[in-house]
């Protein structure tokens, strides 16, 4: 019998929904070390086990209080569910009962910093993202800017760790890290079960775009995503310490994340889907420029998600303009810059760009010039399940997400043109496209040049220490 929520059960998740979310900031992920103690992790799940049911809570209701009859969409229904539930385990694994000198000595932070212990300083707001712009507001009118709750509830604190804890400390911290695991499986499927859910509506509705509610409203929720299972990924890396790890790991976290490698794995990923979806003996080929040492702070799935979703549809779109039967193709450019502030990555194509009047629309979560969207039977987000060439819409949208998620950004430069059959004007030098792109789009189209999406990856780097989205996630 599926699960089905109580009333109880769902006064309890509108009681947590009156609090705003606390935001977490990358570097206070970072505090944990490589091994972290028994007495921090408990601290940390402390926080989690109201953080989460909070964050989960106000899903549940801005799920439930959709417009327009989305709500009502079976697959809505289903993820809704699943946000219910899992606030439901969460809320009900028993706390362990502690004497009061372990409590004394959990708030105790320990002889680090002379004595006061590793506290941080404030978080600063993300620059890529408004005040507001990811947050929903709590049911009971508090706003997210409510400083006093959130000093309140801290995620990093180091406890005094001399001596040894109790076993129920160690006990609780696996029992909530394999709640977390469970959680974490279920919500696998949640963007393509959401997307399930937004065609249910357009078909029920005839609808063929969505509109801004619902486009703002896929947003948040993405984003909110983003940062729950960021929080819980993290957490079950730091509790599990039964293997070996890469000293430059803490939690999912990779101090040391080497740009060229990642770009190189996500070229031939791309490369490989693309052959294997057209067919091809050989993809279009793709150019990487950067420095084999460009190493910095940053989560490895969040960049390679990105790369691979930009390059695929830069794949996508050489093939689908130059013809599947060309033996070669124009090939595609990866150039990583390496500022001092800021790392880009430009990943310039020439597969014919995207008219203009489409431009507002590739941001828009279900626009998609795939004719025939991929099947979405409810399995499909199996292990086994084989990422598609394109098809959802989502691939640009969720990826902007990810950048804009520790303050960077996603930006997409077009030049929209017809090829040229002997391709003469191939090869301006990248500043000149650059600026030709961005001051004079038409003179650029004008010119019938050959080159015509470019992609831009922006991640700032060395002070990435904001709040996930200004607090709200
Ligand atoms: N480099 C590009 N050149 C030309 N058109 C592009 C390029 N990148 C994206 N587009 C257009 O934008 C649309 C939306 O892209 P997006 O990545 O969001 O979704 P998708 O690739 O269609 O599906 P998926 O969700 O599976 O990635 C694409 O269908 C395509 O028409």
């Amino acid at each position: 019998m599926s699960w089905k929520a109580s009333e109880r059960l769902m006064d309890t998740i509108r009681h947590y929904a009156n609090f705003p979310a606390t935001g977490v900031s990358l570097r206070q992920m970072v505090q944990f070390g490589e091994r972290p103690s028994v007495g921090t992790l408990f601290r940390a799940s402390q926080f989690l086990a109201e953080e989460l049911p909070i964050r989960l809570a106000h899903r549940v209701e801005e799920l439930t209080n959709l417009p327009d009859g989305l709500n009502e969409m079976p697959s809505v229904k289903k993820v809704q569910d699943w946000y219910a539930q899992s606030f439901e385990e969460i809320t009900g694994l028993p706390r362990p009962n502690l004497g009061r000198d372990v409590r004394d000595r959990l708030l105790n932070p320990g002889k680090l910093n002379n004595g006061r212990g590793a506290m941080l300083s404030e978080a600063i707001p993300n620059p890529s993202i408004r005040e507001g712009q990811y947050a929903s507001s709590p049911v009971g009118g508090m706003t997210n800017g409510n400083k006093k709750h959130q000093g309140a509830r801290r995620y990093f604190a180091m406890v005094d760790d001399v001596g040894d804890w109790p076993p129920e400390l160690q006990a609780y911290n696996s029992k909530f890290a394999q709640c977390l695991h469970k959680i974490k499986r279920r919500h696998d499927g949640v963007v393509t079960t959401m997307a399930q859910g937004i065609l249910e509506y357009k078909r029920r509705r005839q609808r063929m775009q969505i509109d801004n509610n619902i486009q703002s409203f896929l947003d948040r929720f993405y984003m909110s995503r983003i940062g729950i299972r960021m929080l819980i990924g993290q957490h079950i890396a730091l509790t599990d310490q039964s293997h070996h790890r890469d000293p430059t790991y803490v939690g999912i976290i990779c101090t040391k994340t080497n740009v060229r490698d990642l770009a190189q794995e996500a070229i031939e990923n791309a490369r490989f889907v693309c052959e294997d979806h057209y067919g091809l003996f050989e993809a279009p080929k793709i150019q990487l420029v950067c420095n084999p040492d460009l190493n910095f702070m940053y989560v490895p799935g969040h960049l390679s998600h990105m790369l691979f979703e930009t390059l695929k549809n830069s794949l996508r779109a050489v093939v689908e303009t130059h013809g599947q039967d060309k033996q070669e193709f124009p090939v595609t450019k990866v150039i990583v810059a390496e500022g001092r502030e800021d790392i880009t990555i430009k990943i310039s194509d020439e597969g014919g760009g995207i008219p203009r009047s489409a431009i507002p629309l590739v941001w828009t979560y279900m626009y998609t010039t795939v004719d025939r969207t991929p099947n979405l039977d409810p399995d499909f987000d199996k292990s086994d399940f084989k990422a598609p060439m394109a098809g959802f819409g989502y691939g640009l949208p969720i990826s902007r997400l990810y950048a804009r998620y520790f303050g960077g950004d996603l930006k997409l430069i077009n030049m929209q043109s017809a090829v040229m059959r002997d391709g003469s004007s191939q090869g301006l030098a990248i500043p000149m496209r650059m600026m030709h792109k961005r001051l004079k789009p038409f003179e650029v189209s004008e010119r019938k040049q050959v080159g015509d999406a470019e992609s831009m990856i922006s991640q700032e780097r060395g002070r990435l220490m904001w709040d996930e989205t200004g607090g709200e996630l």
